[in-house]
């Protein structure tokens, strides 16, 4: 690893061991636009070594007991280096630090949930006894590693999702390639080396850098894997199953998240939760806010209030305690939102809060007058984009939610038991979360999307069982 002037180059981590490379790429401060790290540009062979080292890693004994020492030790580290490392996120991906910080602490959780599922990784007492003809026999599942994981990962939340990656993996006893998102890598190679440090076995992370249309495709390509687990965007999560085959595949994708706000709801703390959840990281986050359906006899008083709370959100330098918005990920990501904004409003929206972007920046918006073709409706904005509309009936408003080509979260607020248990059964959703947002996760609870947000569960419990191969195994007596 070497040193230029105060902009450090990092390199690949390959079987135990850290591999310079010529080619490089820059990783850019999100709110200042320059340079901040250098990262290795892998080429074809660096990915095969990577699945090449991985796979023979797989022969050498690790224990249960000695993954969970490993990744607990991983997460103290994580939690020592939380201020440190929350400025790292905070550079490259322009969230406020103390969003950052709080994604590091959650990161360490993964990693200490992980540690202690590696600990209880069980089978379970088959009756095949019950059978006719069988009843002399006993049966038990087991579970085993499914092998070489190819790790594919996005930039908006990029040290905790990498976590929810490498963390089940390696506490089921497979081994990674890890290959980050291009924008966004520097806080998982900090993640490797504290990981190195922890005592993980060479060949157990292998880490690989670069563009997704490369060093992805080779690793796509790399008949070794044995499963990918993806979190990113539905065109590239789509692509990979096409290509797996019969391999696992684990995709974490897209939505176009709604919440509901019933006439019986806490009028000021939805409001207040609806804006918070709609803006935060720029609303690049998969369970942002971004539909939200309020009952009529309701509505003036929501938007007054989500709309006081939205005016009330600073953006400013990530850096700056007194910021609640950075920038978007990129100038051309906030183009395309101020596109898509101007094209609902051709298309009769009303801006209620925002509408302006100033290079990078995107204000905080709240749209009216919206309806459920529009793009900011029907597509994932993934940005700081929220359109407010009213509804009358319990049916309209869940079919309205429901039309939707995704279905990872949908929030709802009331107390009204009858509604409740009339969304529970009909809103065809990954996760409902009743009195409060789509955006609510912790990172121990199961998390996935139906339809177009994908396939598999994560959650270290969860990603577990995508991670390991079933075995019954039957005793003839
Ligand atoms: N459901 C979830 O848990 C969740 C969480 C975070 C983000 N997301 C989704 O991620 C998207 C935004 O993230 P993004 O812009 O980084 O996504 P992206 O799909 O552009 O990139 C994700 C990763 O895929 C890689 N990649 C790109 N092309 C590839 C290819 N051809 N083969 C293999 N890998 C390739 C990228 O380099 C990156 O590492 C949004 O749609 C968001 O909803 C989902
Ligand atoms: O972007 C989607 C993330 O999965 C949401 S969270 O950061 O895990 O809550």
């Amino acid at each position: 690893m070497s040193t230029q002037t105060s902009v450090r180059t990092y390199g690949l981590y390959i079987n135990g061991e850290w591999r310079e490379k010529s080619q490089t790429d820059d990783v850019l401060n999100k709110y200042t636009q320059e340079v901040s790290a250098k990262t290795a540009a892998a080429e074809k062979q660096d990915v095969i070594d990577a699945v090449d080292s991985a796979k023979k890693a797989l022969k050498i004994p690790f224990s249960p007991y000695d993954r969970y020492s490993v990744l607990i030790k991983a997460a103290a580290t994580l939690r020592a280096r939380q201020d440190e490392l929350g400025e790292v996120l905070a550079k490259e991906v322009g969230k406020p630090l103390a969003e950052c910080k709080g994604e590091v602490g959650r990161a360490a959780l993964t990693l200490e949930v992980s540690a202690e599922e590696a600990k209880r990784i069980h089978g379970e007492g088959v009756p095949v006894e019950a059978a006719p003809g069988s009843e002399k026999r006993q049966a038990f599942t087991r579970r085993f590693p499914i092998g070489v994981v190819a790790a594919i990962t996005p930039f908006n939340v990029p040290l905790n999702l990498v976590c929810h990656k490498i963390g089940p993996a390696i506490a089921a006893g497979n081994s990674v390639v890890l290959k980050p998102a291009e924008v966004t890598p520097v806080s998982a190679i900090i993640l490797t080396e504290i990981m190195e440090e922890a005592g993980l076995p060479a060949g157990r992370l292998n880490l690989v850098t670069g563009e997704g249309a490369t060093v992805g495709e080779w690793l796509i390509s790399n008949q070794d894997v044995n499963m990918f687990t993806f979190t990113g965007s539905p065109r590239v999560g789509q692509y990979i199953r096409e290509k797996a085959g019969l391999r696992n595949v684990s995709l974490e994708l897209g939505n176009n998240s709604a919440t509901i706000v019933h006439s019986d709801a806490d009028v000021e703390t939805a409001a207040t939760l609806a804006a918070q959840k709609s803006f935060n990281n720029a609303g690049q986050v998969c369970i942002s806010v971004q539909r939200v359906y309020v009952h009529e006899d309701i509505y003036e008083r929501f938007l007054a209030k989500m709309k006081e709370v939205t005016e009330s959100l600073v953006l400013g330098d990530p850096m700056d305690e007194a910021t609640d918005i950075g920038p978007m990920i990129a100038e051309r990501e906030a183009i395309r939102v101020e596109n898509w904004v101007n094209e609902a409003i051709e298309q009769g929206a009303t801006i209620e809060s925002g509408g302006k972007r100033d290079g990078v920046f995107y204000q905080p918006t709240i749209l009216s007058n919206v309806n459920d073709d529009m793009k900011v409706c029907r597509q994932e904005v993934f940005g700081p984009v929220v359109a407010v509309s009213t509804y009358r009936s319990e049916d309209d408003v869940i079919a309205r939610v429901n039309d939707s080509e995704y279905g990872l979260q949908a929030g709802l607020f009331t107390n009204d038991l009858a509604f409740t248990l009339k969304a529970i059964n009909e809103v065809h959703v990954g996760g409902l979360i009743i009195n409060d947002t789509s955006g609510y996760r912790v990172d121990h609870m199961p998390y996935g999307g139906v339809k177009k947000s994908g396939t598999g569960k994560e959650g270290p419990r969860y990603a577990i069982e995508e991670m390991t191969e079933e075995k019954i195994v039957v005793f003839n007596g």
